[in-house]
């Protein structure tokens, strides 16, 4: 309360239009005649949104027109219904629950062909054939429906039944599954107007392909948020004011979003307390995972001194795992979530079984970040990550398990009700060595060393090579800069990875979108495949090499096993293409580890168009390493790391018998 009213009369006029920027398409979204207070959010308010924000590549409309929307549903939402805006972010982000809940869509083409034809009475040949031509298949049910004669007005889709709808369509399992979905999706279908058909079908599929990234809704709500505000206490505010609120409101939304990544916690917290309240209520909590920290790569020990000169920092053992945040909560309920936040406790029962002997009695609540990995039972040696892997990902009995699970903790977050977020690092390190203890096959401390010299250093990673780990972290210790930053690739932590002493440079997770028939011996498989990176900006994935090396014959079987199933007849619309030509599509959701010799520009494939060159970057001489079966697509490696790359490499070769040693970021002196 009490704030300060600075109204600057000259800017009024200003004020007024800025504010009125976001107030003003609010009719070009309504449903005719509007909405009442109270009523339920009209699914096609949502569409019309929708289609104007897939219609303009502005990221600034884009947000507006999101921001119109929500301040649309907050202020006809009823006093005290939360749930409204609460299930309309959730369908513009297509999803329809927190991640680590993980309800989510993603229905197969045949299933969706199925359910257009049914209620649009077209045959399933003509869907087949149009999906062909047009490549989207939420605008083929859009078509269908559009050119279907009916005798009278459907009931309007709302939100909430949508909302409803589609989360029993994700929760359907078992025999009558398939069945059930379809009849939904029918049903659905039959009530659609405009653009609706096009979005739900999209929906169902798992993208919305409108260019919708995450940041863009969390700054459209706070915008919203802010706004609702001022316009319900009729304040006016200069320009600056405006501006610098809308900038505040958004930049806290981020902060707190990233401690605590659930809206369903968010959103009511944001309409009962407002803005200013969020910091306070939304905290880091155990129980839901947070997105981790990530490391950026670097390709000498030199580059780690150049940035961290007269820093302090520290060395710790890069182990082969999998990232592993644990936490647990003052009731003694106990959660193991991966790094994209999926719920691991039904692959890892023998962690949890053991965790409870490492936690010394003070301990009572917290979230610690750590590197689950395979060692052996007898010998106690570190294993390969593959082992890991090799896990069913449900229902795995602790009777049944050969490989034994260490868990090596590297970070605490959060402790007996306090997150440590804020604290350097070298606190955080403390408070983790005080609260827990080492046992032996089942928890330890990551190794590590504050040694400063290139010797200690390089005798340090050659060590952990030799122990089984992928090379070191290095990160800093004290500051601010040594505060842990969830979802940031972080230039504060850096990897050095033993791979990068050959010169190869960090390796890639990329999507397999196409494949080729092989050819000789390889007919009965595909030969070669389409791989792609993901721009989380766009949602779209883009192109970068064809790769037809580094697997044996036992793999490629493997590959046609699980990628056979995934084959559709069209690159989906979400797939820049460029030049390339394979014999077959997939659907985009297979990630693999790759490695490359070179990184080039390329006038066939489009990964990081726009970012060094007009031309996109491709991979020469890709390797296939692995399958990351711990990524999902959306998680794939994105076009700024492949931009950086090619440009680190560019720097590297133009400094070949100059200066050598310096890479990274920082590159202006060479211009
Ligand atoms: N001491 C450690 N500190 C932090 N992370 C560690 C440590 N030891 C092992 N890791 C693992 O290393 C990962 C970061 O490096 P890595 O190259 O393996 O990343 P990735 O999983 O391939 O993802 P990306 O390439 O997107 O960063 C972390 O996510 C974590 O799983
Ligand atoms: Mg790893
Ligand atoms: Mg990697």
């Amino acid at each position: 309360m009490a704030e300060e009213e600075e109204l600057d009369e000259d800017d009024d006029d200003a004020a007024t239009q800025n504010a009125e920027a976001a107030l003003s398409r609010q009719s070009e979204i309504d449903v005719k005649g509007g909405w009442k207070i109270g009523d339920p959010v009209p699914y096609a308010v949502l569409t019309k949104t929708f289609s104007l924000i897939e219609a303009t590549t502005k990221r600034i409309e884009k947000t507006s027109l999101l921001t119109t929307f929500f301040l649309l549903v907050i202020q006809r939402s009823a006093k005290g219904d939360t749930k409204s805006l609460l299930q309309s972010v959730y369908l513009c982000i297509n999803r329809l629950s927190p991640d680590y809940v993980g309800v989510e869509l993603g229905i197969g083409e045949s299933l969706l062909i199925k359910a257009i034809s049914e209620s649009t009475g077209r045959s399933l040949a003509t869907v087949k054939a149009e999906l062909k031509k047009e490549g989207d298949l939420g605008l083929v049910a859009m078509n269908s429906k559009n050119s279907q004669k009916t005798l009278f007005k459907p009931k309007a889709l709302t939100v909430p039944f949508v909302f409803s709808n589609l989360r029993e369509i994700a929760l359907s399992t078992g025999h009558s599954s398939q069945a059930k979905k379809v009849s939904i999706i029918t049903k659905l279908l039959a009530a659609c107007q405009d653009f609706e058909a096009k979005y739900i079908v999209r929906s169902l599929e798992g993208k919305l392909r409108i260019g919708n990234a995450e940041r863009t809704v969390l700054v459209a709500l706070a915008h919203a948020a802010a706004l609702a505000e001022k316009e319900a206490a009729g304040k006016r505010w200069s320009k600056e004011k405006l501006t610098s609120r809308l900038e505040e409101a958004a930049n806290t939304m981020k902060a707190v979003y990233s401690e605590l990544p659930t809206y369903d916690l968010v959103i009511p917290a944001l309409l009962e307390d407002g803005v200013n309240g969020l910091r306070e209520r939304c905290r880091l909590t155990p129980g839901v995972p947070l997105k981790p920290m990530l490391a950026k790569p670097t390709k000498a020990i030199g580059e780690v001194l150049d940035r961290f000169e007269n820093k302090r920092f520290t060395c710790e053992y890069k182990y082969d795992g999998e990232r592993a945040q644990v936490h647990k909560l003052e009731d003694g309920t106990v959660g193991v979530f991966s790094r994209n936040s999926e719920d691991m406790s039904k692959k890892y029962p023998d962690l949890v079984e053991q965790l409870p002997h490492c936690i010394k009695a003070s301990t009572k609540s917290f979230v610690l970040d750590a590197e689950a990995v395979a060692i052996d039972k007898t010998t106690g040696k570190l294993m390969p990550f593959q082992e890991l892997s090799k896990r069913k990902r449900k229902d795995v009995k602790v009777e049944d398990i050969q490989v034994r699970v260490c868990l090596f903790a590297f970070d605490l977050l959060y402790l007996n009700g306090e997150p440590l977020l804020q604290k350097p690092l070298s606190e955080r390190r403390e408070l983790l060595r005080e609260h827990f203890q080492i046992v032996t096959g089942e928890f330890d401390f990551a190794k590590s060393s504050d040694s400063e010299t290139t010797e200690e250093i390089q005798t340090f990673l050659e060590e952990s090579v030799k122990d089984g780990c992928e090379g070191l972290m290095v990160k800093m210790l004290d500051s601010d800069a040594s505060y842990y930053e969830p979802s940031r690739r972080s230039v504060n932590w850096l990897k050095l990875k033993k791979d990068y002493l050959a010169g190869v440079g960090d390796s890639l997770d990329l999507v397999v979108v196409g494949g080729y028939y092989g050819k000789g011996k390889r007919t009965n498989v595909y030969g070669a495949f389409l791989l792609a990176c993901f721009d989380a900006e766009s949602e779209e994935y883009q192109t970068i090499c064809k790769i037809g090396t580094g697997f044996s014959e036992e793999m490629l079987q493997t590959h046609w096993d699980t990628l056979r199933p995934l084959e559709i007849s069209k690159a989906r619309g979400d797939v820049k293409v460029g030049g390339a030509k394979p014999d077959i599509w997939f659907e985009p959701k297979i990630v693999w580890e790759v490695l490359t010799a070179d990184l080039s520009l390329s006038p066939i494939y489009t990964a990081a168009q726009g970012l060094v060159e007009e031309r996109g970057i491709s991979l020469r001489f890709p390797r296939f390493i692995r399958v990351r079966d711990d990524k999902s697509a959306d998680d794939a490696t994105g076009p700024e790391q492949i931009a950086e790359m090619y440009e680190r490499q560019a720097l590297a070769q133009s400094s070949k018998g100059g200066k050598k040693g310096k890479g990274g970021d920082n590159n202006d002196e060479f211009w």
